[in-house]
């Protein structure tokens, strides 16, 4: 459950107080979620979310996940919209944290996504790529291949009480993906996160996408990779081609892959299983018993590490092109 911060219903109703929403008539926090405090609210105009941001979201970059949602939303994508205040600000302060009220989206998302929801969501994703070209601003990505080693070294002492022989295991991993990364490649603004838990679906339509808080400007070849990864694998930890080889055609079918994006693909989504190796493990080893959210098992990132070492080429993917088994 990720509730990190409470709220009173006084200090609620005087922060709605700036808002367009009509009175509360209820509120409840929301269970699901690792970055944010978030609470579904029903008002007399409707249902609405309230994210509260946390410590791990720098209160800097605010201004870029909001705008880029308007800017999504205003080029037709299908994603929540921070209300404005009175005063025009989308940012407020309640408990003593940065806090957005909004819009509510309709819709689940899939707990067994099949191959067909893995094509919409590489649609989505080449849809969202198009939909940022020429968003005015800038975010870095912190957790791309610079920020890995730190990452590590905040775990790397711990990291065999996990599993024996990791710590020697992903330090070689990492020293590969340093050496190699690819230097040049199409960017824009990418997701960097879009799990079967950031996109919601109305029967077999996506509906849309949510959780833009670790949106930046990296690779936009990165984000397949973090899809490849977070969508594709069943539970038993082997990789499903039929899933990969959906999600890759929905995306090409509203942008094709460069031919270096596609000799780059397994190295980028090796990349992408140690960044969520990585940071899973951090929580793991960090976060208290007791506390209120769900921690994710880093092993199963690590699964997904070993079949990507493995790979020679994107044809082992799905991806059905000249050039994949370059
Ligand atoms: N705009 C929205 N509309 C409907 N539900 C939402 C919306 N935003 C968040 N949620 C709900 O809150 C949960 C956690 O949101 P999320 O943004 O993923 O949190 P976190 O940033 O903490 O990971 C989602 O799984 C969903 O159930
Ligand atoms: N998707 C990440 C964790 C971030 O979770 P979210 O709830 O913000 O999507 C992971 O699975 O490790």
């Amino acid at each position: 459950m990720a509730v990190y911060t409470d709220i009173t219903e006084d200090d609620l109703t005087r922060f709605l107080a700036a808002y367009d929403v009509g009175s509360l008539t209820s509120y409840k926090g929301i269970a699901e979620g690792v970055e944010n405090s978030n609470f579904l609210l029903h008002t007399t105009k409707g249902s609405y979310i309230l994210t509260l941001y946390e410590k791990r979201v720098n209160a800097d970059d605010l201004p870029f996940f909001l705008g880029l949602m308007h800017h999504l939303a205003e080029r037709g994508l299908s994603c929540p919209l921070p209300l404005p205040r009175a005063d025009g600000e989308l940012l407020g302060t309640l408990s003593g944290r940065p806090a957005a009220v909004i819009s509510f989206l309709e819709g689940m998302w899939l707990r067994k996504p099949e191959a067909q929801h893995c094509r919409e969501v590489g649609r989505a994703l080449a849809a969202m790529h198009k939909a940022s070209e020429g968003f005015p601003l800038k975010r870095a990505n912190a957790l791309s291949v610079d920020g890995w080693r730190p990452l590590w070294q905040n775990s790397e002492a711990r990291a065999d009480e996990v599993q024996a022989g990791l710590r020697e295991e992903i330090a070689a991993d990492l020293a590969h993906l340093e050496e190699h990364w690819p230097k040049h490649l199409p960017e824009g603004v990418i997701h960097a996160d879009l799990f079967p838990d950031n996109v919601f679906f109305l029967g077999d339509r996506l509906s849309g996408l949510i959780d833009f808080y670790f949106a930046c400007n990296d690779f936009l070849a990165y984000d397949i990779a973090i899809c490849l990864n977070s969508w594709c694998f069943e539970k038993d930890g082997s990789y499903n081609i039929t899933k990969g080889m959906a999600l890759l055609a929905g995306y090409e079918s509203v942008r094709k892959l460069t031919a270096e994006e596609v000799v780059a693909l397994p190295l980028l989504a090796r990349g992408a299983a140690l960044r969520f190796f990585l940071t899973r493990l951090y929580d793991w080893l960090t976060t208290p018993p007791g506390a209120l959210v769900v921690k994710k098992d880093p092993l199963e990132y690590l699964t997904k590490l070993r079949f990507h070492r493995a790979v020679a080429s994107s044809a082992e993917y799905g991806l059905r092109r000249e050039g994949a088994s370059a």
